[in-house]
């Protein structure tokens, strides 16, 4: 596929456009002209004709050689409006169609190029009005006429190159809007760490790596002790402050490239991502643990607190197998048999069970 593929096909749309309506419409003026005997028709008969030849060149080297050759924009504006002036001049009045074409091109220029080049068309196209007004003896004697034209040639791109920007500046607010809304849906708002949703997304992509490497994946999952008695002794609002501080404090002992998410509640997943994840985990978890353990006040009230964690070491074809739905289960699994065993401990599997090997953890 062609690098700028939208911007060859635009550019033959054009091409096909100039060359099926204004160029034809203009040739079928001057033709009607010269049946009719009109003086200077044939200059302009001559004037389309070559329009039409240069546009059928044009198109035949956007066909046969896609994509933007140097300073295309500036000779593309400059011979189209010189074009215009110089059949402007050549045929008097029967010229004044041509203005329509001036802006056909400048309307073009925008579309093609963008606002900045069409501002610089139209600018072309009015010099050029002002320049036909000057040395074309049938316009200066009508300076009534030339100046409706000019006024058309301002009026009418400066209205759409605001309608484009008008547009653009839409279409940029509501992406905005989007990721604003794309960022909201993924965020647990009292934490600001990714919610369910999000650190599923994250986890699905490191089952997808895991398995095309050939490498693994560590999820840790844990759980507050007695969260329950926190809310219930010092309110829900001292609930969230240590859930909060909870979120802070491991984070702190984390990689960047680590995942730490909210599940709901008092409920944390963790993914380690980096490369030496299966030698980390069991001092990732301890450092977890340790972490909330050091919590000791909410809001200036004493509090204990601990954390169990459940771990999982899968190899990725488990992980494939498992699935993030599975791997959050198993993970989950253990963390209910580390609060059984006596809370504020870890309880880790691996599929396949020599991954612990492997992994060196069992040393
Ligand atoms: N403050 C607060 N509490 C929440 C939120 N979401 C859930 N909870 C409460 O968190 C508690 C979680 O219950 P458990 O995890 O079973 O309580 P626990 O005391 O930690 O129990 P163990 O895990 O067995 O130690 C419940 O009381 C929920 O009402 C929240 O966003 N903020």
């Amino acid at each position: 596929m062609h690098p700028d593929r939208n911007a060859v096909d635009l550019e033959l749309q054009q091409c096909h456009i100039r060359l099926f309506v204004p160029l034809p419409i203009l040739f079928a003026w001057y033709l009607f002209w010269t049946v009719k005997g009109h003086p200077q028709a044939s200059n302009g008969l001559a004037v389309a004709g070559a329009f039409l030849v240069f546009a059928f060149v044009h198109w035949l080297r956007v066909r046969t050689n896609p994509g933007p050759y140097p300073g295309r924009q500036f000779t593309a504006i400059a011979v189209d409006q010189t074009a215009c002036m110089i059949g402007m001049i050549l045929t008097g009045e029967l010229g004044a169609i041509i203005a329509f074409v001036n802006l056909w091109i400048s309307l073009g220029n925008g579309i093609r190029f963008g606002v900045k080049w069409m501002a610089l068309s139209a600018l072309f196209a009015t010099t050029g009005l002002i320049a036909v007004g000057l040395l074309s003896d049938y316009w200066t004697q009508h300076p009534i006429w030339i100046f409706s034209l000019l006024l058309l040639n301002v009026a009418i791109p400066a209205y759409v190159a605001s309608l484009i920007r008008g547009y653009h500046e839409s279409r940029a607010q509501l992406a905005r809007y989007a990721g604003e809304m794309e960022e909201i849906a993924l965020t647990d708002t009292l934490t600001g760490l990714p919610n369910r949703a999000a650190f599923f997304s994250q986890l699905q992509k490191a089952v997808s790596h895991a398995q095309r490497t050939q490498s693994s994946i560590a999820l840790l999952y844990f759980d507050l002790d007695g969260f329950k008695q926190v809310n219930d002794s010092l309110g829900h609002a001292h609930g969230d402050s240590l859930l909060k501080q909870t979120a802070l404090r491991v984070g702190q002992c984390l990689r960047g490239e680590d995942v730490l998410a909210r599940l709901g509640g008092d409920e944390f997943v963790v993914l380690l991502n980096a490369q030496d994840k299966e030698k980390r985990v069991e001092k990732v978890a301890a450092r977890i643990l340790q972490a909330v353990a050091s919590i000791d006040q909410v809001d200036g009230h004493r509090v204990e607190v601990t954390a169990s964690a459940g771990i999982v070491l899968v190899s990725g074809a488990h992980a494939a197998a498992l699935g993030s739905e599975g791997m959050i289960h198993e993970a989950d699994k253990n963390m209910y048999a580390a609060k059984k065993k006596g809370k504020n401990q870890t309880v880790l599997s691996s599929f396949p069970a020599e991954l612990r090997l492997v992994a060196g953890l069992d040393r």
